[in-house]
Order: structure tokens, then sequence, then C-alpha cells
């Protein structure tokens, strides 16, 4: 592949049970920003991207609130209502794209502080031939399998890694995985459902600063991180 038209889909529906009572997490705010503007900034700077899909949070308001967030930001962002799983809010976004984007990439907006270089090297890597591609980390930490509070096993976490994201998809190939993926049996990720088709997926690195803001202690990871960029 070589210069197809880049669209990234940005789910962005989800509650955030992790990080508490409040607001969809993706318009909770971080450095005076919601963590959505954070991420979409990112995208419509990165050079190769053309267009952005975001699946807002369902519910009254959820696409004209969003709409209105991101009016100012440049470039195409196009605004559709999300699901009940990150699955159905991708599937959702995934029916909006334009015809001409032969290039898909599927984004957190959670993982709203993702550099510039990570969104182009997992481009260049699908432009490059990858089908699909996922940026990923070692695992930090020795990983134990456990029974109740007792531990079974010491897992070899040699060929274990953390995946983030953006993924990065040929659309054919993104449109085959959801068409065949299960919605009551959703998936986590989206190189998840090009796994179940016997389709190998391509790593790339990934990056410390595109974690996913969870936890409570995620966002003050997040804003220190702002807070040294600027
Ligand atoms: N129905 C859903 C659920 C999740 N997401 C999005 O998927 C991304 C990754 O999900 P996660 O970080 O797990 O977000 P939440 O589902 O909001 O978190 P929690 O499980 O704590 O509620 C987020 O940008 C989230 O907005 C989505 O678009 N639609
Ligand atoms: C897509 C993802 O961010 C990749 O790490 C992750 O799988 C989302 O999972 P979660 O269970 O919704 O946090």
């Amino acid at each position: 592949m070589s210069k197809e038209r880049v669209a990234v889909i940005v789910p962005a529906a989800g509650r955030g049970e992790r990080l508490g009572p409040g607001a969809p997490k993706a318009l909770r705010e971080l450095g005076g920003s919601p963590l959505l503007v954070h991420a979409v900034r990112t995208l419509v700077a990165t050079p190769s991207v053309d267009v952005v899909v975001v699946a807002a949070p369902p519910g009254p308001g959820g696409v004209a609130e969003v709409q209105r967030l991101l009016a100012d930001l440049p470039g195409d962002t196009r605004v559709v209502a999300g699901g009940a799983t990150r699955q159905e809010s991708v599937a959702l976004a995934l029916a909006a794209l334009p015809e001409d984007c032969a290039v898909v990439l599927v984004h957190d907006a959670a993982r709203a502080l993702t550099p510039v270089d990570l969104v182009e090297a997992v481009i260049a890597a699908v432009r490059g031939g990858a089908g699909a591609v996922v940026p990923v980390l070692p695992v930090a930490d020795t990983v134990k399998a456990v029974e109740g509070d007792l531990v079974t096993a010491t897992v070899d976490r040699s060929s274990l890694r953390a995946v983030q994201t953006p993924q990065g998809f040929a659309r054919d190939l993104l449109a085959k995985a959801h068409a065949a993926a299960d919605p009551d049996a959703p998936a986590t990720d989206d190189a998840g459902l090009v796994e179940a088709l016997g389709v190998p997926v391509r790593t790339v690195p990934g990056h410390a600063e595109a974690f996913k803001i969870t936890t409570p202690f995620d966002l003050v990871l997040a804003e220190a991180v702002l807070r040294r960029r600027r």
C-alpha cells in the first residue's frame, strides 16, 4: 500500500466507571480540555490522517456536545452516536466512514496523550502492507496466575505484551472482522477480531505516553505528563 486515505475511529462512548462517578470519561477534563479533545487534537495534527470519526456517548445530547467540543479543531472531524460496548461503538463509526479511506485506525479517546509519531508509525506499517497492526510494550511486572488469593503459577512473560491504540487496519479486513464479530461476546480490542479470523496481526513498538487513562491515578499521571510537555 502507498498513499491510501486514512480515517481514524475514536471510540469515546464509555462511561469511565473505573475513573469514578462523573461525566463520561472522554468528556472529563485534563489540563483544561476534555480527554477527547486532547486525543483528537493529536490526530488532526498527524500529517497522514485525513478524517477522524468519533463515537460519542450515547443518549440525549451526546453527539451535539461532542460536535460542539470539536468545532474549533482543524481538519475533517465527524461524530456518530456510540453504542453499549466498545466493539459496538467502533462498528457504528466504521459504518459512517467515507468510502475512499482504505486505511483505518481505531484509537481510544482515553489514550489522550498518545504522540503523533506513534500514530504515524502505525499508519506506515499498514501502508507498508500489514493488514492489522498493534502498538505493544513489554510487561514490566512479574505476572502470576491466581485462584482466589492463592498463586497457582508464575507466567512466562517473555512472550507477553501490553497492547495499546491506535491499532491500524486495511479497511476491508477490519470490516470483515467486525462483520464476523459476536455482539454478545465483545472483544476488548479490534485486533482480537482480526485474530479470530486467523489473520496475522503485526506489532510495532508502543509508547509510554500512549497509556490509557483508566483510574484516578492515571489522571494524576496524565496531568504530570502534560505539565512536563508545557
Ligand atoms: N460503550 C463503549 C465503551 C467504551 N468506549 C470507549 O473505548 C475506549 C476504551 O475503553 P475504556 O478505557 O475501558 O473506557 P470505559 O469503558 O469508559 O471505562 P470503564 O470500563 O472504566 O467504564 C474509551 O475511549 C471509551 O470511551 C466506547 O466508545 N463505547
Ligand atoms: C483497546 C484497548 O485499549 C487496548 O489496550 C483495551 O483493550 C481496552 O480495554 P478495556 O477493557 O475497555 O480497558
